[in-house]
């Protein structure tokens, strides 16, 4: 049998996914193809197109197409869930959570229909409840449902690390625990710029604010733009882990996971750090904490179970 590329299906064609496309067609990772709406049909063949044309001048080899048709993504080796609508100034994530959840259920059961093999990864946002929601309605085993948002949390905790010491960024190494909310958990204790821990570098106080700026760095964004949310750094985080999985890269990434007991909690879905790679979530790792770490994961936990409470009714 001849050797095939690998295929992307990225559903949801606006700011996120369509940056998703292209940075994924830049590393070559796959073939592309790109899905949103029966209405915005023609649009997204029309970013798909205007994509393949900028490949003879990057020297990729891939293809991109858009579609609105399902069947056009069958068989795909992963799915990037990106559909749904984003939170604008004045509003919480969790707001989103009734008009995502209908789209992510819809979304999962045509994936489910097409594409029964596929690593799905999920975005849309409250994140950790669609995650929940996708998991329920694709009824795949849980190393193949997996939530982005620790990477995204942990490359903003890492950026502003970074600039606080005016070093490399490729030497921060940091991770971020917890739902996707202003109650996320930054792990000062394991964060160190080319193995010395942060604590010995940053004053307490400034760990503080960047702590806290890590928490609320998606308001700030949102903020920032006035209509929308980020997409630059959820596109990276997307195809970092679209990368670990399709060259079975086996990184250590902090991801959702379905926890069965992991850090003592059950049935729900939250971010931790995991080994990401050719199958999935192949291993969440369990971590020692602090009575006060634990603490304020248990708050950040208390908050996603909320929300998939909402879900669940
Ligand atoms: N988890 C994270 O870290 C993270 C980061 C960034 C964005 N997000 C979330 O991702 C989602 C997308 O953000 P965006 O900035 O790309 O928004 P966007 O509005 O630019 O794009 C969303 C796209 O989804 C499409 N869509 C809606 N319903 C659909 C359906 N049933 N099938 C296919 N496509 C459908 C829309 O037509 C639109 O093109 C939002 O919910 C946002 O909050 C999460
Ligand atoms: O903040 C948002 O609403 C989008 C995303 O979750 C982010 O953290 O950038």
């Amino acid at each position: 049998m001849p050797i095939k590329r690998r295929k992307i299906t990225v559903v949801g064609a606006g700011f996120t996914g369509a940056t998703t496309a292209l940075m994924a067609a830049q590393k070559e990772l796959g073939d592309i193809v790109l899905v949103d709406i029966p209405q915005l049909e023609n649009p997204t063949k029309g970013k798909a197109l205007d994509m393949l044309e900028s490949t003879p001048v990057q020297g990729l080899d891939v293809n991109i197409t858009g579609t609105s048709n399902y069947e056009d993504t069958k068989d795909s080796d992963v799915v990037i869930i990106t559909a749904g609508i984003a939170r604008k100034p004045g509003m919480s994530r969790d707001d989103l959570v009734n008009t995502n959840a209908g789209i992510v259920k819809s979304v999962c059961e045509n994936v489910k229909a097409t594409s029964p093999n596929a690593y799905v990864i999920i975005l849309s946002n409250p994140v950790d409840a669609m995650t929940y929601v996708a998991y329920q309605t694709l009824g795949f085993p849980k190393n193949r449902v997996i939530g982005q948002s620790g990477v995204l949390d942990t490359a903003r905790y890492c950026t502003f690390i970074a600039q606080e010491l005016n070093v490399s960024v490729e030497d921060v190494r940091g991770f971020v625990l917890g739902g996707h909310g202003d109650d996320m958990v930054p792990l000062v204790r394991y964060s160190n710029v080319g193995g010395i821990p942060i604590e010995k570098l940053i004053p307490a106080e400034r760990i503080e604010a960047i702590v806290q700026r890590s928490r609320v760095g998606g308001g700030e964004i949102v903020n920032l733009l006035g209509n929308g949310s980020a997409y630059y750094a959820p596109a990276a985080s997307l195809v970092q882990m679209t990368e670990a999985i399709l060259k079975d890269k086996k990184r250590i990434l902090p991801v959702i996971a379905l926890l069965e007991g992991e850090y003592g909690y059950n049935h729900l879905f939250m971010g931790v750090p995991t080994i990401i790679g050719g199958d999935g979530i192949e291993k969440v790792i369990e971590l020692e904490l602090t009575a006060e770490e634990k603490a304020a994961l248990d708050k950040s936990a208390e908050s996603v179970q909320n929300v998939i409470k909402v879900v669940t009714g």
